[in-house]
C-alpha cells in the first residue's frame, strides 16, 4: 500500500494529536514488569515493536520471532538468558539477522549464560538456554549500540549479586542508557552510573508502582518537521512534559533553530508547536550521537527549508532497520538534493528546488516513511509501503491527516 500526499497544513485551526507512550519506555517497563509484577503501566505504546515484545514475554520454551524489533531482540536475549528453564530460539526478520548482537552475547556468555548462534556467528537467530547467573562484573564495548547495555541493566536486579557494567570506549546513544537507569530508579531499584561504571543492585520484591508513560518524542519529531516546513501551522501534542527522560526531547532546542517554538502547558501535559519569528540560519551543524532516531527527520526538514546541514555522530545508522545513511542519500537525491555521506556523517547542500511527484522508497523502515511525509507541505509526493509506520506509530497517517495533509492510499 502506497500513500499519495498533498496539501498544506491547516493554518487557522489548531490540530490536536495524541501520540501514545514512548516505545523505548514501554519496552523497558515490559521487561521490568515481567520480573516485578508489582509494576503497572499507563499510556503504553501501540507500536508493533512493543506488542511483539509483550507477546514474547509469555513464552518460556519454543520459537520466538520478533520481526523487525531491534530493542526487543536485544532485551529478550538478556531476559531469557538469565531465566532458568527458558529454552528459546530467538529470531527475527531477514534484516534482524543482519543486525549485530555479538557484543551482547559475548557479555552474557562471560557472565555464564548459555547462548549459541544458529546461523551466523554474531547475528540472530540465537538458541538460548536460561540459567542462574552468579557472576556480577562485565566489561562491554559501548560504541555499537546502547541497547546491549540497557538489556544488561534491565535484568541486573534479578541477578543474585546484581551487576557492575564497565563501559569501554565512548558510549553511543547515551540518553537511552540514562533512560534505563531512570526507569529502574522510578520502580524502586537502586542503580548508580558514574564515569564508565554502571552498578545495579539486586532486588527481590518491589512495592506497587504505577508508571504513566510519557508519549513518544521520536514520533513527535514528524510534527516538528511539519510545522518547520509550513507557513503558519500550529499543532498541539499530548502527553508531553518539560522534564522528559527521553533523549529525543532535544527536539525542542534543535527545532528552535529550525523556526519552531514549543510551548509547554504543564497542567494539561501538552505542548503546542508554532512558528517562531526570525531568520533561519543558512546551515545546521549537529552531532546526533545522542539522538540517532532524529537524523532522518532533521535531514529532510533541512532539505525542505533549502538549508544545508552537516549531521555527524551517525555511525549507528548503518545497523538500524536499514542502512539509514544510504537510504537517506538515495531518496533525497531523487528529490533533487546533493548529499554526501561517509560512515558517520551526512552532508546536505542547500538547494531551492524539490522535484515533484517522486515516490519515496521506505526500505522496511518506519522512520523513512514518516521523515519524508512532512515534505508534502512543499510538494506532492508518494510514500511507498506506507504500512511500515506501524513498527513505532500505527496511527501516523490518521494523525497526519488531522493536520490537513491529504493522504490517498493506493494499491
Ligand atoms: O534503547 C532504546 O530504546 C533505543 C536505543 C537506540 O538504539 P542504539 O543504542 O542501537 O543506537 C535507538 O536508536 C532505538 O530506536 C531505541
Ligand atoms: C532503531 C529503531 O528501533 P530498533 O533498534 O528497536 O529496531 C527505531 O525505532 O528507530
Amino acid at each position: 500500500m502506497n500513500v499519495r500526499l498533498s496539501g498544506d497544513v491547516i493554518s487557522e485551526k489548531n490540530a490536536t494529536i495524541s501520540i501514545t507512550g514512548s516505545k523505548s519506555e514501554s519496552n523497558r517497563l515490559l521487561i521490568l514488569q515481567a520480573q516485578f509484577p508489582q509494576i503497572t503501566i499507563e499510556n503504553f505504546s501501540e507500536s508493533d515493536d512493543s506488542s511483539v515484545l509483550k507477546n514474547a514475554l509469555s513464552v518460556e520454551t519454543g520459537d520466538v520471532d520478533i520481526h523487525h524489533a531491534g530493542t526487543a531482540m536485544r532485551f529478550l536475549t538478556a531476559y531469557y538468558a538469565i531465566k532458568p528453564g527458558a529454552e528459546i530460539i530467538l529470531t527475527g526478520s531477514e534484516r534482524m539477522q543482519e543486525r549485530p548482537i555479538g557484543t551482547l552475547v559475548s557479555a552474557l556468555r562471560n557472565l555464564g549464560a548459555d547462548i549459541s548462534y544458529i546461523k551466523n556467528e554474531g547475528f540472530p537467530p540465537l538458541k538460548i538456554s536460561g540459567k542462574k547467573i552468579e557472576e556480577n562484573e562485565i566489561t562491554i564495548d559501548a560504541g555499537i549500540s546502547s541497547q546491549y547495555i540497557s538489556a544488561l541493566m534491565l535484568v541486573a536486579p534479578s541477578l543474585q549479586n546484581g551487576l557492575k557494567i564497565f563501559l569501554k570506549g565512548t558510549p553511543t546513544s547515551l540518553p537511552y542508557i540514562e533512560m534505563t537507569l531512570s526507569l529502574l530508579k522510578k520502580v524502586g531499584i537502586t542503580g548508580i552510573f558514574s564515569e564508565n561504571k554502571i552498578e545495579i543492585f539486586p532486588s527481590e520484591k518491589l512495592k506497587h508502582v504505577n508508571i504513566n508513560i510519557e508519549s513518544d518524542w521520536s514520533s513527535a519529531s514528524y510534527f516538528y518537521s511539519l510545522v518547520a516546513l509550513s507557513k503558519n501551522a500550529e499543532i498541539t501534542l499530548s502527553n508531553f512534559r518539560e522534564n522528559s527522560i527521553q533523549g529525543d526531547s532535544a527536539l525542542v532546542s534543535i527545532y528552535e533553530s529550525l523556526g519552531v517554538k514549543t510551548t509547554f502547558y504543564a497542567s494539561e501535559n501538552k505542548i503546542k508547536l508554532s512558528k517562531s519569528k526570525g531568520q533561519l540560519p543558512d546551515s545546521l551543524i549537529l552531532n546526533l550521537a545522542d539522538t540517532p532516531d532524529l537524523a532522518q527527520t532533521i535531514a529532510v526538514t533541512c532539505f525542505g527549508l533549502g538549508m544545508s546541514c552537516s549531521l555527524s555522530g551517525l555511525k549507528t545508522l548503518k545497523i538500524k532497520e536499514t542502512d539509514r545513511l544510504v537510504a537517506l542519500q538515495n531518496e533525497l537525491q531523487k528529490l533533487g538534493a546533493v548529499v554526501k555521506i561517509d560512515d558517520e556523517t551526512l552532508f546536505l547542500e542547500s538547494s531551492k528546488k524539490i522535484v515533484a511527484g517522486i515516490a519515496i522508497e521506505t526500505y522496511n523502515d518506519h522512520r523513512m516513511a514518516m521523515a519524508f511525509a512532512p515534505l508534502a507541505v512543499k510538494t506532492e509526493l508518494i510514500i511507498n509501503n506506507a504500512e511500515v509506520v506501524s513498527k513505532s506509530y500505527p496511527d501516523f497517517w490518521k494523525d497526519l491527516a488531522k493536520t490537513g495533509i491529504k493522504c490517498s492510499f493506493e494499491g
